[in-house]
Parts: C-alpha cells; structure tokens; sequence
C-alpha cells in the first residue's frame, strides 16, 4: 500500500450484490493509491466491515420493511430506496463535511470527491448544494448504460407484442439486442423505472466523472459515444476483480468445499451454474435445469441461493431418487467462491445469467458460457457474448432440459466448443493487456487518481 495521500473519498453503495463488490474493489484500489475511504451504506445489505478494517463504515437507516427487503422487485427496490434514503444520506454527508471532529475537536481530512452508484437519484443535487464533487460509478456494461436511456421511447414505438416476423430483428438504437430480447427488457416490472431514467441520464451529466468496471478491449465504440453524450470525463478502470479479489465483499458466505470437490475432476470437465445475486426461477425451472445438468453426463456444480427458488426454502422439493442421480455426477451449493471457481483448471463451461460481474469473471478466465439472461443488462451482455465476441451459446430462453444438455454438448465435446474456446481464450489475453504498463485499463485508472487528487 502507498502512504497516504491526505485526502478521503467517501463511496455510497447501492445495496445490491452485483453493485457493492465492484464499490468495494474500487474502495480498495483507491486505498491501495494512498486515498483514505468512508463507505456509507444503507443497513440492508450491509457490508461487512469487519472483512475491510483499514475502511470507515458509516450506516445510514433505509426504511425498508422486512417484506420489501424480501421482494424480487428490484425496480421496487430502487425506487422505495430512494425515496427512503435522501435525508438520511445528507444528515451523514453533512456532517462529514464539517471541517472539525465532533469529539476531538481536530480538523479532517480534506475530502476529495463523492462516488455513488448511477442508481442513486438524489445524489448529484445534494453534493452540488455541499460543493462536493460527485463522481458516478456505473456497473453495467457500458452500452447497456449509454442505450438503456431509449427504453422509454422504444416501449412507446415498438408496438409490442411482436410480430413473429421480427422478433430477430436488431434494435438499431440498442445495438446488439434484437427486438425480441427488447420486447422481453420492457417487462411490466421495467416500467416502474421509466420515469426515473431522464433523471439518472441527467444528473450523471451534471457529474464531475463517470467510472465503469469495462475498458476500451470489450467496449470501444459504446466508450467513444459515451465520450460523445455525456460530455464529462470517463473511466474505463476495467473488470473490477482483476485489480483485487472481490470475495470479501460478498453477502453470503461461500461453500469452500467446491474446490476439494473441484481437484477431483478432470481437467475442462465440469460446467459450473450460477443465475447471480437476484434472479429466482420456478421449482419447474430448477428441475429442467438439473435434468439438463445431468442428462449431459458432464461433472457440475451448481449454486442454488436461498429462496432463489420461488416457493420453496432451498433444493429441499427435489426427491430424494433424483438428488441420488444428481450427486453421482454434481455438487448444489448456497453460494460458490466464484472467482476461484472459475479460475480452477476443471471448469470447461460457465452457464451463467449474464450480470456483468459473472460476465466479466468469465472472459478473465477464458470460461466459455452458455448464456441465460433473465432480466434487463443480462440480455445485452449475453448478446455480447454470443452474437458479438461469440465466446459462448446463447439458450434463446429456452429453460428447457434438452435445450440444455445439447447446448452443454456443443460447448464441452463438440467442435464448436473448441473454436468458442480459442476465441475466449484471445479476449481473455486482449483484456489482460489493458492491465499492462501502457494498456487502457491502466491508464483510464491513473487518470482517475489523477482526476480526484486535483478535482
Ligand atoms: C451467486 C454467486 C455470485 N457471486 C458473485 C459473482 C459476482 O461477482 C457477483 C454477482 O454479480 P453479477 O454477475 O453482476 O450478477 P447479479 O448479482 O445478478 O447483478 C445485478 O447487478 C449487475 C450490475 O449492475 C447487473 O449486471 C446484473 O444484471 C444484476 O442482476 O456475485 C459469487 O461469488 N458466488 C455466488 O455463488
Ligand atoms: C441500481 C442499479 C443502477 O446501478 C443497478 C441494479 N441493477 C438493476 N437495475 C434494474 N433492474 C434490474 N434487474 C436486475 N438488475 C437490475
């Protein structure tokens, strides 16, 4: 760690997996550069300070009633946290601002900037009202934050349903997504958000710097437009995990037995499953999802979260003669350490939902996928990854046994997979070299420093 460079950064989460490990890896590169951190945080979801003691936690009530914690609306989510969360995030900040301690009666550290997520609405004007410059961290792929903003526009004109004549049609303004992943974006559910995406388009304008977790190697041209619309400096720092690993900041502790259970098999053998922190599927889903597993005779592990399965607890409705079967060839855990996992020698194949995180974790890895998007980004990013970087095999939806044990087939045995995997394997080593002395990852994250030392 560099010495301290006299300056704090104070970073507000948004309190979803997908988006405190990527705050808190940036807490720790920062840290790593010299600049002390204050981490506010809401008490759902909270981080765990204990894994991060060189780091200030302050906690800030967010209202939340245990049955809105348990909801899988995440569009509910966002907007009931930011309605309950303004005042008490500027109580806090205020008061940081304040140039003594309270107790001691010492003056602070000078602090530098706020970094908050995009999905944090009140932020900007508040920071403005405090003369605090703001920073935006955004943790999607960066075409997916550049476009998502036409959403409104496109529910209002593409007169769904579809015809089936151009359900595969791509979305000019949504390059790469077809109309049919659009259709399936602009769910009921997604409409909640339609009023608030002007505001985050506009209130990350009037930001002092936007920050994604991509880089020039998987992005370039939505980077280059984005330059363009948002007109203020951006950083492209890339994959978060590769500067630290993310596992400290995980909310569910990791089942660290699947790396014995990994040693014993062979090598590129194993297809590893997991659908992220907030996608649930049906118990019918869940046992197409098994069969498929199974059916392909390839080795498996499995993540399964608490309540990810609606209706039931955990696997506990699978009977028992099936689990038998299921236990011969594969391993179901609450939570893997995924970045290990990936990284073991016996993963051949990742069937993932697509978050950014777990895209991104993939690519590091050279793990070719099999693309289940279920919601929002995790359409684009799977288009990415089929249609695009084509690293992977995209189910089209299709949750169904068959559908998968094939597409598990074309990937592990077949000669497909091995073209996906010298693919993966090239974008892996292309998105490496952006972490080199001269490569843009690199460089984006030195004129990040540079940014926020002299903001
Ligand atoms: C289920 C599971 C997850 N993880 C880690 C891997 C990833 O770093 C992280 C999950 O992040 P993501 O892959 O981005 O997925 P998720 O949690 O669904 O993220 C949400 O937020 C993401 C970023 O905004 C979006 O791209 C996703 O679409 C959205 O669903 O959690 C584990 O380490 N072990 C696990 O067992
Ligand atoms: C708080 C926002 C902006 O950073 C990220 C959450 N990500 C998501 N936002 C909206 N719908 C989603 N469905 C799955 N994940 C979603």
């Amino acid at each position: 760690m560099e010495k301290s460079n006299g300056l704090r950064v104070i970073l507000f989460p948004f309190p979803l997996q997908g988006c405190i490990n990527p705050m808190i890896q940036l807490a720790k590169i920062l840290h790593s550069r010299g600049f002390s951190i204050t981490v506010i945080h809401t008490r759902f979801n909270a981080p765990k300070a204990s894994n991060h003691p060189l780091f200030t936690f302050l906690e800030i009530p967010d209202g939340l009633s245990e049955t809105e914690k348990r909801t899988n609306n995440t569009k509910l989510l966002i907007t009931l946290l930011n309605r309950n969360c303004e005042s008490p995030f500027r109580d806090c900040l205020t008061k940081l601002l304040q140039p003594l301690d309270s107790e001691t009666g010492d003056e602070k550290q000078r602090i530098s900037c706020l970094i908050d997520d995009s999905g944090w609405m009140f932020a900007q004007p508040l920071a403005q009202s405090l003369k605090l410059p703001r920073l935006v961290l955004n943790t999607y792929q960066v075409s997916f934050f550049r476009n998502h903003f036409v959403l409104p526009k496109l529910r209002r004109e593409m007169y769904l349903p579809l015809q089936d004549s151009e359900q595969e049609d791509r979305v000019q303004e949504f390059w790469p997504l077809l109309k049919k992943d659009v259709s399936r974006i602009l769910d009921v559910e997604t409409e909640l958000l339609d009023p608030f995406l002007d505001k985050v388009l506009k209130m990350t304008k009037a930001s002092s710097g936007l920050i994604f977790m991509s880089c020039e190697e998987l992005d370039q041209d939505s980077l280059s437009q984005a330059r363009e619309d948002f007109e203020i400096p951006i950083f492209a720092i890339g994959p978060s995990h590769s500067h630290f690993p993310a596992s400290s900041s995980s909310l569910s502790t990791p089942d660290e037995t699947c790396i014995p259970w990994l040693d014993k098999q062979e090598d590129k053998s194993v297809i590893y499953v997991s659908l992220g922190s907030i996608v649930t599927i049906s118990e019918s889903e869940l046992m197409e999802i098994v069969w498929g597993l199974r059916n392909s005779d390839q080795p498996f592990l499995l993540v399964v979260r608490v309540g990810s399965v609606r209706g039931t607890e955990w696997i506990e409705t699978i009977p028992e003669e099936i689990m038998e079967r299921l236990n011969e060839k594969g391993k179901i855990v609450k939570w893997a350490p995924q970045q290990d996992v990936l990284k073991h020698r016996a993963i051949g194949g990742f069937l993932t939902h697509n978050g950014w995180s777990s895209t991104v974790e993939s690519v590091c890895e050279a793990v070719p996928m099999i693309c289940l998007p279920f919601r929002w980004d995790q359409w684009l990013n799977a288009r990415f990854v089929s249609d695009v970087w084509m690293v992977g095999i995209h189910l089209e939806g299709r949750v169904e046994r068959n559908e998968i044990e094939r597409a598990i087939r074309r990937l592990m045995l077949e000669t497909e997979g091995e073209a996906i995997r010298e693919r993966i394997q090239l974008l892996k080593e292309k998105v490496g070299r952006s972490f080199e002395q001269n490569g843009s990852a690199n460089q984006s994250l030195q004129n990040l420093i540079d940014h926020i030392s002299f903001i």
